[in-house]
């Protein structure tokens, strides 16, 4: 069976949600298809239980801050509240009802279905093909990517999705990966009392980012009583009687629980991207501005390489829309690409790292300081690092308590190209923690 459509959605994570529901709301005829659930990865497995996990974790750390500033306080983990939250007020119980009222309210037709695609604007679900005259969207997303380990696929390992839906935390746990997932989920863990190993292959946490950071944060992981080893080789995994067995080498760590976190794999093989004109081995789909990656063909969120976030997904599906509805850009940007691991402190950046800004040649100045008065004030250390070229910052790094917030002035200055000079003619509040912009800044040049 045919149907003749505008537009079909292939995957509904965060773009793919708002690209149906805009175009629906705008008078087309959209199809959505979801294998899983409506939403994606971010509001069920990630994003929101992750930081309604690491809202809890973080008022625990603040309690424990307690005799360093106040006097005294008793902290008594519990990880029952959370699990509530997650199940109640976050995933209803992973259950989408909700979502897929919100998109068919929109206008759009939802199958629940893993979709592949057939021809040339066709995509076939639970036996009904859909043939879409302007547009098929794909925004299938990604799986964690489990590492060629020895033994490791014969064991119950976890995943990002175990954990957030834990009702009970272990005595003890070894996480493979100090990524984004890794970090933050290993700190929410020790925070709640699990004894925590932390292992990375290369030779910092948070690999992308600034070494400066990686290095404060592993500090920070240190100091909070986590085991952290980096530039490890793990050459196998094992499990028996109810233990993980991870090997170094000779040398063996064991937890009750192993969680890997060591990356993820797009979701693009087996879904027919070559009757479109797309690579279907590629790891990422090749998109131009307008998100266009082939005849009738868009592709927006974690699959095009751009930056696995959810404000990129969404981003990208705006830049869709207005493609799809014949409206002028403004088309996608990535300069000013923002990101925030929710650590503590949190690892916040936008732009250019120093190497990423060397390796394209421009002409680099940088500098770095640290939270200034209000760090001081509040006993917190922090980092601000800038990278500048040609008068305009190409690149910045916050760690601290608010560095997610403080990284917002700064991508607004690499965004808009506002020249250094006029940053430093501005007001910056005191005692802020932003005013520790202004110090950094100075001393560029
Ligand atoms: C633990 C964790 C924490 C995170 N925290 C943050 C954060 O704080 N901030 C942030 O910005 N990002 C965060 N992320 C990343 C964020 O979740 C993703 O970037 C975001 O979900 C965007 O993904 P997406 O739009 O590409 O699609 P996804 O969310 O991956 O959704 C894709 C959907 O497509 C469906 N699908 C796949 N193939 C098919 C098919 N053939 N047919 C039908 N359906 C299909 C899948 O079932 C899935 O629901 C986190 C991720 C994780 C795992
Ligand atoms: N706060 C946020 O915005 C947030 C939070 C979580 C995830 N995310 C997004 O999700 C993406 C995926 O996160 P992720 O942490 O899974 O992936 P990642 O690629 O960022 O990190 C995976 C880490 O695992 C390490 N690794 C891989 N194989 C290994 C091995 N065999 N042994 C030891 N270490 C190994 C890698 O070197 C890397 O540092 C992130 O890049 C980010 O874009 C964002």
């Amino acid at each position: 069976m045919t149907t003749d459509v505008d537009v079909v959605v292939l995957g509904l994570g965060p773009g793919g949600e708002t690209v149906a529901a805009k175009l629906a709301k705008a008078g087309l005829s959209v199809v959505g298809i979801e294998a899983r659930l409506v939403g994606g990865e971010c509001p069920y497995y990630g994003c929101v239980p992750s930081k309604m996990m690491i809202a809890a974790a973080g008022t625990l750390a603040q309690a424990r801050h307690v005799p360093q500033l106040a006097g005294a306080a008793q902290v008594q983990p519990d990880w029952a509240p959370v699990a509530t939250r997650i199940r109640e007020e976050a995933t209803d119980d992973w259950d989408d009802t909700v979502a897929v009222e919100r998109l068919e309210s929109s206008g759009a037709t939802f199958v629940r279905g893993t979709g592949t695609i057939t021809g040339p604007g066709q995509v076939e679900v639970n036996g009904t093909t859909y043939a879409a005259s302007r547009a098929v969207v794909v925004n299938t997303g990604t799986e964690p990517a489990i590492p060629p380990i020895d033994g490791l696929a014969d064991t119950p390992y976890w995943t990002n999705r175990d954990v957030v839906q834990l009702t009970e935390l272990p005595a003890s746990l070894v996480v493979i990966g100090a990524g984004a997932i890794g970090a933050e989920l290993a700190q929410v863990m020790a925070r709640f009392g699990v004894q925590v190993t932390l292992l990375e292959v290369a030779d910092r946490v948070l690999p992308p980012e600034e070494p400066e950071a990686g290095a404060m944060l592993q500090d920070a992981f240190v100091a909070e009583g986590m085991k952290v080893r980096t530039g490890v080789s793990i050459s196998r995994v094992d499990h028996a009687d109810g233990t993980f067995t991870v090997s170094l080498g000779d040398e063996q760590i064991t937890a009750d629980k192993l969680l890997v976190s060591a990356g993820r794999r797009s979701n693009l093989a087996g879904i027919g991207l070559e009757h479109m004109g797309a690579d279907p081995e590629a790891s990422t789909l090749e998109t131009d501005e307008r998100m266009r990656a082939g005849d009738r063909l868009w592709g927006i969120g974690d699959i095009t390489g751009k930056g696995a976030f959810t404000h990129v997904s969404m981003y990208q599906a705006d830049v869709a829309v207005r493609d799809i509805l014949g409206e002028d850009g403004p088309w996608a940007d990535y300069r000013a690409v923002a990101r925030v691991t929710f650590t503590g402190p949190e690892v916040a950046s936008v732009g250019l790292t120093e190497a990423q800004a060397r390796e394209q040649g421009l002409d680099v100045r940088v500098a770095s300081g640290d939270l200034g008065a209000r760090g001081w004030l509040a006993k917190e250390e922090g980092l601000i690092k800038v990278v500048a070229s040609d008068g305009v910052l190409v690149g910045a790094t916050v760690v601290g308590s608010a560095g997610g917030e403080i990284m917002g002035m700064l991508a607004t200055a690499i965004h808009a190209r506002v020249p250094v000079e006029t940053l430093l003619g501005m007001h910056y509040a005191y005692p802020t923690y932003h005013r520790a912009v202004e110090s950094v800044l100075h001393d560029l040049d």
